[in-house]
């Protein structure tokens, strides 16, 4: 997908459109793992033993055999894409030529984003208990981890399409060189679109959450919301609000505080 404008740097607009479009696949991946039980068996280190003498959850085994095949094929070549766990095979691909968008750095929170990701949404998706679905959850728990990833870091084109921005660039160029945080973060704050977001994602979230009838109505029994949801919409809104944007803009401060490094503005 092209992802730059006229000027032949990053489209803040298209990147937009990628982060709506995340947006369903992040509902779906949850909606697909809250139909299992929480089955906190899978997150306990040393619950099983694995012959390659891997010490820790089944789901920390799963992830990084999973991402062993993917490194294998180039995944992590690309640069909206971040491995979980290390070390990884080199690609038996040939490297593809990726057109440089963004500015050498070395971010990856997926740390973070694990950590949260398993302490705050799994118990409020699933329900409690064991229904030895292990496999399954794992395979959901993937899925749910690697599209929050790639959302979250996608904080990185966003902060450099705004710094290619002509208007802006002199304000972040002094608060970068000031390493002014909280200045960085204000600047690139957008409440407009935040709030539109989250508005967005109430309304996906309760559609896609329901069942649709033949005659194409959604089945909403308002004496009893929670009854018939696949997932709630407050849990996916509250999980944007407090740990998806939040993330995404930390993202966005950690790539601008490196982009000035080893960089000459054009013409000087
Ligand atoms: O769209 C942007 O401008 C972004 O920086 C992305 C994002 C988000 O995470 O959705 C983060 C910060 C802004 O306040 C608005 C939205």
């Amino acid at each position: 997908m092209n992802l730059l404008n006229e000027h032949d740097t990053l489209s803040l607009a298209k990147l937009r459109d990628v982060l709506i479009r995340l947006e369903d696949t992040i509902i779906f991946a949850l909606i697909e793992r809250a139909q299992f039980a929480l089955n906190d068996n899978i997150y306990k280190p040393g619950v099983y033993e694995y012959d390659d003498g891997f010490k820790g959850s089944f789901l920390g085994y799963f992830l990084h055999e999973i991402e062993t095949v993917h490194a294998r094929v180039r995944r992590y070549t690309s640069p909206d894409e971040y491995p979980f766990t290390s070390p990884l095979p080199k690609p038996i691909l040939p490297l593809l030529d990726f057109p440089p968008t963004l500015h050498k750095n070395d971010i990856n929170v997926n740390k973070d984003i694990i950590e949260r990701y398993l302490q705050d949404i799994v118990p409020k998706i699933c329900v409690p208990g064991d229904d030895l679905n292990y496999g399954s959850s794992a395979t959901r728990d993937v899925e749910c981890l690697q599209a929050l990833s790639k959302r979250i870091h996608y904080g990185k084109f966003i902060a450099e399409a705004k710094f290619m921005d002509p208007k802006e660039q002199p304000t972040y160029i002094r608060l970068i060189q000031a390493k002014d945080r909280e200045g960085i973060m204000e600047l690139l704050t957008n409440r407009t679109v935040e709030e539109a977001l989250l508005k967005r994602l109430r309304r996906k979230a309760m559609i896609y959450g329901h069942d649709i009838t033949e005659s194409g109505e959604i089945v909403l029994d308002d004496q009893q919301p929670e009854q018939n949801q696949k997932i709630c919409a407050d849990v996916v809104v509250d999980l944007y609000e407090r740990f998806v944007i939040p993330l995404t803009k930390e993202v966005e401060v950690d790539y601008l505080l490196q982009r000035l490094d080893g960089w000459q503005a054009p013409g000087k």
